[in-house]
């Protein structure tokens, strides 16, 4: 906000408390900024869900109502295609910039008309057209309504205005059709038809706007005493006459001369002296084709209003003779006491225009560039300088435009509006300019941001009723006793008997050359002591700077008191009344001309005038149930869903919502319902006073009343157990200031909250810090347990894996011993029974042995006899004989057990091994003879890994290979 309000002064007040709250009031404020900080993190999502933003229908839902939340609550909606939300008593319209299907349809109009709580439904205008309807229809003081749209260009006033005019020729006619229905058709449609024609005349192409409205309009809906209309009434302000002869850059004259050149036949051209192609000074941009460019839809809307066709033509006739005027232009005079000379190309242009206008040509010239002065009764005639013909031709423009409007505007409200007889209430629709702040701003923006400044202390009056109210209901005594608010800027603008409004009239009045830096001096002089005005020392333009409560806006004094004195003059008026144009001269007859020289205190002034309309205006809102809505325009360049957080922002600003946020912010701004209160803070009761006990209580189940016990309870242990420093030490009674029990509610000040959550925090800082204590314990606690569980495992593994290998070993020990053993004796058997039988044969055969071979030293067998086969050999024979070279000293492990088996003739079960010896198969001649030869040994690879090992008991042999080799020894 700017200084404005921060030098505005608030006083507020407590119904018990007296004065002293007024510092507690500034402790708010001056905790604003703290608040914003405060409130981010986990409050702010406590106070406000932000994936739920787009379902708050109101913002002052929005906890807290801040900008920021406000700002993030509309963008949400905006995002989800929701364009209008309430804030309060006030309906936020966000512009879409394009058409939404189905939001404005008869249907849905019917649907809100014959809701029982239209109030339930989505935001819509027309549940603010129905809730002033229904006003109306329940009688209640004051029965009159007026609906205020307002906001800046291409906001979307103009189309709120004409939604809710709609909505009023649909639902206040439909009963009616019974009575009198061609009547009742007959005056919506007209009704509805001054739109159109309004808008032609009315609206122009602007940067901000395609349509923009120049003028501002309160239109009076008649209801009779069945609310049906029965007719209307226009009452228009400050239209922008200026923009007739003077387009800013970039920007169109008013619709209607577009829709003229664009639409007229070639015997209305011919008849408008327009010829095709020709190219008017006054109309720039008309190459641009805008959908406001509709000439039948004016002329249709004309006709349907009573204007009927002569009527039409002479309007055509005249605007063609403007725009002939503007094509008009001056050389300099030679001499000053020689009038300029119309430059020669455009001297057809005067006379067309003088057709046109129906006026003598001569002294259409004459009055341009001759001025006459009064001196006593005698005239003088003075030749006019190059600029002022051209400021005269102007002011000619201006004035005829800005009477044939307003002529139209009176047309209109005759055709429309109803006998006094019969109706007897209305509703009034306000659509007037936003605030105003442009690079250089003047006369216009003076009067406009003053119109906005009365609206906006009309509103804040209003919406601190509608608080209070809350309040009321809520149950709670607190009161806004005094708001001081913009009257301060309002008395700098309008006040008396010194005032910026009072100071330019005077200076318009006294009809003095003024000079715009002795105008500056002299609001210096007689301003200085009010704090809304303000002076750049060092700028070249004289200028002042006027804190307004949306903002502080720059007014250059340059050409602001010739702007006030509008002055015609009356040579032109007189003029005007002669012409031969029944509506030229039906006028201008009843306009005074004024003499330049006149003087009077009494004498019109532009802003003499609008004070007066804005004044008669608010009698008229003063007495009427006001309903506002702000429009909004989400982005600069009318793009449609785009959402600019900071264009949005300004214009929240401008409007007074943030305004109204401050004010809130001056009382309760944080309001939460009982339960999710004690949801939150239940814990500091339980743990500042040990012996209050919160218990959780079913809101549904025992209402409101406990739940309001047990707040105030919470409430009273968090603030007795406060420790305030110094500078914040507040006596109990002022903790009033600081909350209230509502009936639902808690109503909390920033203060309160920010102690509540302090007290929260260090509470769950505590609670934090011993269950981390308690864990940390339990974690100990924890790991010593497992580990001493896993020692006690992994010794029970360990001695059941010794017992399991020592069973192993043993059963192993037993086999092999077993088996020797047998095998030991079976052998044994063998050998002794082969010996005994081998020493029986030997003695036998000694007998017979050939003493030649005996000689030779050799065992040969008798050929007669069969050589007796070895199949096998006691092991210590085979292990200490045969194989001894190769078996006992090169064979080890297993390969020497296989030798042995082998030599002792044992099967391969599996082919592992082949013997192949030469003297298995060779018959032997005696058995104690050695062996001779070598046994040669074939080893199979055995596919099995570790096959060829010797079964060791120190490695770890296992599975199947562990099962072979036990098998195998
Ligand atoms: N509710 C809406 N739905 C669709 N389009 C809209 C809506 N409101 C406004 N617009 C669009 O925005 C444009 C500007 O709106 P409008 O002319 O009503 O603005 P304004 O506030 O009256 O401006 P000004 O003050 O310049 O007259 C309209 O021409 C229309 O295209």
């Amino acid at each position: 906000m700017n200084s404005a309000n921060n030098g505005r002064n608030v006083g507020v007040g407590h119904r018990h408390g007296g004065g002293t709250v007024k510092a507690f009031i500034q402790k708010v404020q001056s905790h604003q900024p703290s608040l914003k900080e405060s409130l981010n993190g986990e409050i702010q999502a406590f106070l406000t869900d932000e994936d739920q933003l787009h379902t708050y229908d109101d913002l002052t839902k929005v906890n807290p109502v801040t900008p920021t939340t406000v700002l993030q609550c509309l963008q949400a909606r905006y995002s989800v295609k929701v364009f209008y939300t309430h804030a309060g008593c006030t309906l936020v319209a966000l512009n879409p910039f394009q058409p939404i299907p189905d939001l404005y349809t008869l249907d849905v109009m019917k649907e809100y008309h014959s809701a029982p709580q239209p109030q339930e439904f989505k935001p819509h205008i027309f549940i603010v057209a129905e809730e002033a309807y229904r006003n109306v229809k329940g009688q209640l003081e004051p029965v009159n309504q007026s609906l205020v749209v307002s906001g800046e260009s291409g906001a979307g006033k103009t189309w709120t205005s004409r939604c809710l005019m709609k909505y009023y020729a649909t639902v206040a006619a439909s009963s009616s059709v019974m009575k009198s229905q061609d009547t009742v058709e007959r005056i919506e449609r007209r009704v509805l038809d001054s739109n159109p024609i309004m808008e032609a005349f009315g609206n122009a192409c602007t940067l901000r706007n395609n349509n923009s409205s120049r003028f501002g309009k309160y239109i009076q809906l008649q209801l009779d005493r069945g609310q049906l209309l029965v007719g209307a009434s226009v009452q228009t302000y400050l239209l922008e006459k200026t923009r007739v002869a003077c387009q800013p850059a970039n920007e169109r004259n008013f619709h209607i001369f577009y829709q003229m050149m664009k639409g007229a036949t070639v015997e209305q051209r011919r008849e408008w002296k327009m010829n095709h192609g020709q190219r008017f000074a006054w109309l720039p941009h008309s190459e641009k084709t805008l959908e406001e460019d509709c000439f039948h839809e004016t002329v249709r809307a004309m006709v349907h209003l009573g204007i009927n066709a002569d009527r039409q033509r002479q309007i055509f006739r005249v605007l063609a003779g403007i725009l002939q005027l503007g094509n008009l232009s001056f050389s300099s005079a030679v001499d000053e006491t020689q009038p300029c000379n119309l430059e020669e190309p455009t001297k057809d242009f005067l006379q067309k225009a003088a057709e046109l206008l129906r006026v003598p040509p001569v002294e259409l010239q004459m009055c341009l560039r001759v001025r006459t002065l009064k001196a006593g009764k005698q005239s003088v005639l003075k030749p006019c300088s190059q600029a002022e013909c051209s400021m005269r031709r102007d002011c000619l423009a201006k004035v005829i435009y800005a009477q044939l409007f307003e002529w139209l505007v009176m047309f209109i409200n005759n055709s429309i509006c109803a006998d006094e007889s019969t109706w007897c209430n209305f509703i009034g629709v306000l659509d007037v300019y936003g605030f105003e702040c442009f690079y250089t701003n003047n006369l216009e923006q003076l009067c406009i941001n003053y119109a906005n400044e009365k609206l906006q202390q009309h509103f804040v009056a209003h919406y601190l009723r509608a608080q209070q109210e809350e309040y009321v209901t809520e149950g709670l005594q607190w009161s806004f006793i005094k708001y001081q608010d913009n009257q301060s800027c309002l008395d700098l603008i309008e006040g008396s008997p010194i005032s910026v409004f009072s100071l330019l009239n005077e200076e318009s009045r006294l009809n003095r050359t003024s000079d715009a830096r002795t105008l500056r001096l002299r609001l210096e002089k007689e301003l200085h002591d009010n704090s809304n005005i303000s002076w750049d020392k060092f700028s070249k333009e004289p200028h002042f700077t006027v804190s307004h409560y949306a903002g502080k806006v720059n007014y250059q004094l340059q050409g602001m008191v010739e702007k006030n004195k509008d002055p015609v003059p009356p040579e032109l008026i007189k003029l005007l009344q002669k012409s031969e144009d029944p509506l030229l001269r039906q006028v201008f007859t009843d306009k005074e001309t004024e003499s330049p020289n006149s003087k009077g205190l009494n004498k019109v002034t532009v802003v003499s005038k609008f004070k007066n309309s804005l004044e008669s205006l608010m009698k008229i809102l003063h007495t009427t149930t006001p309903h506002y809505t702000r429009c909004i325009k989400p982005n600069p360049d009318c793009k449609p869903l785009t959402f600019k957080k900071e264009e949005v922002i300004m214009q929240l600003e401008a409007c007074g919502i943030v305004e109204t946020i401050h004010i809130s912010a001056a009382g309760f701004p944080i309001r939460i319902l009982y339960k999710n209160f004690l949801q939150r803070y239940g814990l500091i009761s339980r743990h500042i006073n040990s012996k209050f006990r919160f218990h959780h209580v079913d809101a549904e189940v025992d209402g409101n009343v406990i739940l309001q016990q047990e707040v105030e309870k919470l409430l009273r242990a968090a603030l007795q157990h406060k420790v305030f420093d110094p500078l914040h030490k507040l006596e109990s009674e002022k903790h009033n200031s600081w909350v209230h029990c509502g009936r639902t509610k808690v109503f909390l000040t920033q203060l309160m909250l920010d102690l509540l959550e302090n007290q929260r925090k260090k509470i769950m800082s505590r609670c934090a810090f011993s269950i981390q204590c308690c864990w940390w314990r339990y974690q100990c606690r924890k790991r010593r347990a497992r580990q001493r569980s896993t020692i006690l495992i992994q010794a029970a593994v360990r001695s059941w894996l010794v017992r399991k290998q020592v069973k192993r070993w043993n059963r192993a020990a037993t086999v092999i011993q077993r088996a020797w053993r047998k095998r030991r004796a079976l052998l044994k058997s063998l050998a002794d029974a082969e010996l005994d039988d081998a020493e029986d044969l030997a003695e036998e055969e000694e007998q017979m042995l050939d003493p030649v071979a005996m000689e030779k030293g050799s065992v040969q067998l008798s050929k007669s006899t069969k050589p007796v086969t070895v199949r096998g050999w006691p092991l210590g024979l085979a292990l200490a004989s045969a194989p001894s070279v190769t078996v006992s000293m090169t064979a080890r492990g297993f390969q020497k057990i296989m030798y042995v088996m082998a030599c002792l003739n044992l099967s391969s079960r599996r082919g592992e091994y082949k013997v192949e010896t030469n003297q298995y198969t060779q018959e032997l001649a005696s058995i104690r003879a050695q062996p001779r030869g070598s046994i040669k040994l074939h080893c199979k690879r055995s596919p099995l890994l570790y096959a060829d090992r010797q079964p060791d008991l120190k490695s770890y042999v296992t599975g199947f290979n562990e099962i072979l080799l036990e098998k195998s020894l």
